[in-house]
């Protein structure tokens, strides 16, 4: 999600993070900003007697990053990025800057320097806008800096060197890194705790607004002159080359521009990003990061059997997508990653990602061959859905179901501990979950209800393959697998039916059907435990009765409404997840 309306406005450059800090990048990436990364060679020893003040050498020490990946960057491919980002963090106290520690000594003396005393951190931030033209390329430096001042207690010298014996002074500005250990260092932090961090994000979207968006109007333009690249425009206001599109259309031409596409851009853009997702996993590059040492671009290409500038390429998409951070010793995976993108991550992902990748439409709605082609009898009129997925029995190879249970497996494996604990369902005593394909929330409602014996019902053809995904250890004995098509057959006996995640796929009709069946199998007092991906808000203006988009989502106020039609009392609704919705409504006297 992107907040900052101006962060917005780079997601079409090519931005590039002159970086090696994982924090500068962690910050940017979580303000949604999508970037390289490309650590600058600049050393850090500019001549600090030179400089009238601390911030003023922060200042010029990130400028001088900044450019030199510009510089880099255009040698290499003779284009440079739009915009790159340099960034130094410094500390001041009683005038001397204090810098990453060389030794442990060296973060000793710094360390006691600031113990029981104030001091300031500064980061100096050039933004360098960059064209390149016949075969020149011109920069233009916007720069600030944002101070905080810190206030340490007094350390004893057995706390210093403990954390100095932790290691976690010796990248850091100072000696300590405020966002982590260091923390219990801190008395008093005046300003932005991010600038203490690395990066001051606050200031650099103000920074950013005034020179996308001059005098506070929605101009794309930036404010600034660009030296040696612009021209006056019409108003006499001088023009940059490194602007968005949006200031191609001029008072020359008398026509005022469209809106600027940028949700229709940003979904172009997604979709590559998907792809680069998509063909990291297929290759399994986050297995091959996983534990071990940072490993270059050339060594991964070399495991991989890749070529070393395709890898890079990709590698720093992964980068700038935040699945894998990049430091002078090489690349290694992020957390998300190890959990989500490995095979074997705990909550592992990579079946869905592959799946999708496999199968990008003839699971969804596919309203160009509908009526025509009829490929895809999955698919009615228009792309309506005529069930979930796994249930499409004939239209499914054998690898494709796999391949689809893997997905359906690791998903609901997200998101069972949340559905099973999204109310108090100890009072039920047996469960039949209904279309429970691999068992996943069974096991998930086992673990948290002892007395619960769980039944899941789902098809025959479904069921042959979830023998696999059956979890070892205790309570296993309570999840049983019945087969059974629940628009035909009678539903097993339960105390609490459950319907998870499968109603989106089915059309209105069948939604009512379905429901109609749990009810007339629910006994007074019996349960259904309803769960789907619930539409926003703006959905539940829509709440009378059923209607619904093809393919779209149903609201919370929909389901409810459903539900007390079908003879529940006391519905009750609770997220269960980031998105899924669960209703549990109890069956009231026929
Ligand atoms: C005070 C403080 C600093 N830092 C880190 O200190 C490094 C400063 O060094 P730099 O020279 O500005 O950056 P770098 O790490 O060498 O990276 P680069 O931008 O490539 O020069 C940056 O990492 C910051 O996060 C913390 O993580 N926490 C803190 O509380």
């Amino acid at each position: 999600m992107v907040l900052c309306p101006v962060i917005r406005k780079l997601l079409h450059k090519r931005v590039v993070l002159a970086s090696a800090s994982p924090r500068r990048q962690e910050i940017l990436r979580q303000a949604g900003l999508r970037f390289e990364v490309v650590p600058s060679r600049f050393k850090e020893m500019l001549p600090k007697a030179l400089f009238p003040s601390p911030p003023a050498y922060a200042v010029e020490t990130a400028k001088q990053k900044a450019l030199e990946v510009a510089r880099r960057m255009h040698q290499k491919d003779l284009r440079a990025p739009d915009v790159v980002i340099g960034a130094d963090t410094i500390v001041a106290v009683g005038g001397l800057i204090l810098e990453k520690p060389v030794d442990k000594q060296d973060a000793y003396s710094m360390l006691s320097r600031l113990s029981g005393k104030e001091h300031s951190v500064f980061t100096g931030v050039a933004i360098v806008h960059c064209c390149s033209r016949d075969g020149r390329l011109d920069t233009d430096v916007s720069e600030f800096y944002e101070e905080t001042r810190v206030r340490f207690s007094e350390l004893s010298e057995d706390l210093l060197w403990e954390y100095i014996d932790s290691g976690e002074p010796m990248d850091k500005a100072g000696g300590y890194g405020i966002q982590a250990l260091g923390g219990m260092l801190v008395e008093q932090v005046h300003g932005d705790f991010l600038n203490v961090v690395g990066f001051p994000l606050n200031r650099f979207c103000k920074k950013l607004a005034e020179l996308y968006y001059p005098s506070g109007r929605e101009d794309p333009r930036p404010a600034q002159s660009h030296q040696g690249r612009g021209g006056r425009d019409e108003d006499g206001g001088e023009r940059t080359q490194a602007a968005g599109p949006e200031e191609a259309v001029s008072s020359r031409t008398g026509h005022s521009p469209p809106p600027f596409p940028t949700g229709l851009l940003e979904l172009v853009d997604s979709f590559k990003a998907s792809k680069a997702l998509f063909t990291a996993c297929k290759l399994k590059v986050f297995d091959l990061l996983k534990d071990g040492a940072p490993l270059k671009a050339v060594d991964v290409a070399g495991k991989l059997g890749a070529s070393a500038c395709g890898t890079g390429r990709l590698l720093d998409t992964c980068v700038a997508l935040g699945f894998l951070q990049k430091t002078d010793r090489g690349y290694s995976n992020t957390e998300t990653a190890n959990l989500h993108l490995t095979s074997d991550g705990a909550y592992s992902l990579r079946g869905l990602v592959l799946h999708h990748s496999d199968h990008p439409w003839d699971l969804s709605a596919r309203p160009e061959s509908a009526g025509r082609d009829g490929v895809d009898p999955h698919d009615g009129a228009l792309g309506e859905r005529t069930g979930p997925p796994c249930q499409a029995s004939c239209t499914h190879s054998e690898e494709t179901r796999l391949g689809l249970l893997r997905a359906m497996h690791s998903l609901a494996k997200l998101t069972a501990r949340h559905v099973a604990t999204a109310f108090d369902l100890s009072r039920f005593s047996s469960a039949c979950d209904l279309g429970g394909c691999t068992g996943a929330l069974a096991h998930a409602l086992a673990r948290e209800y002892p007395r619960l014996r769980v039944t899941v019902f789902d098809l025959p053809e479904v069921l042959q393959h979830v023998a696999g995904f059956q979890p070892d250890g205790p309570r296993t004995e309570q999840v049983s697998f019945l087969p059974g098509d629940f628009f035909e057959d009678s539903l097993p006996e339960a105390d609490l039916y459950v319907v998870s995640r499968i109603l989106r796929d089915w059309p209105d009709g069948k939604v009512h059907e379905l429901l109609s069946r749990v009810a007339r199998a629910c006994k007074p007092g019996g349960g259904l435990l309803l769960v789907d991906v619930a539409a926003g808000p703006e959905a539940e203006a829509e709440a009378e009765g059923l209607r619904r988009r093809a393919g779209g989502e149903r609201s919370a106020a929909v389901y409810a409404h459903l539900l007390r039609r079908l003879g529940f009392a006391d519905v009750r609704a609770a997220g269960a997840g980031v998105r899924p919705l669960a209703l549990l409504g109890t069956r009231g006297a026929p």
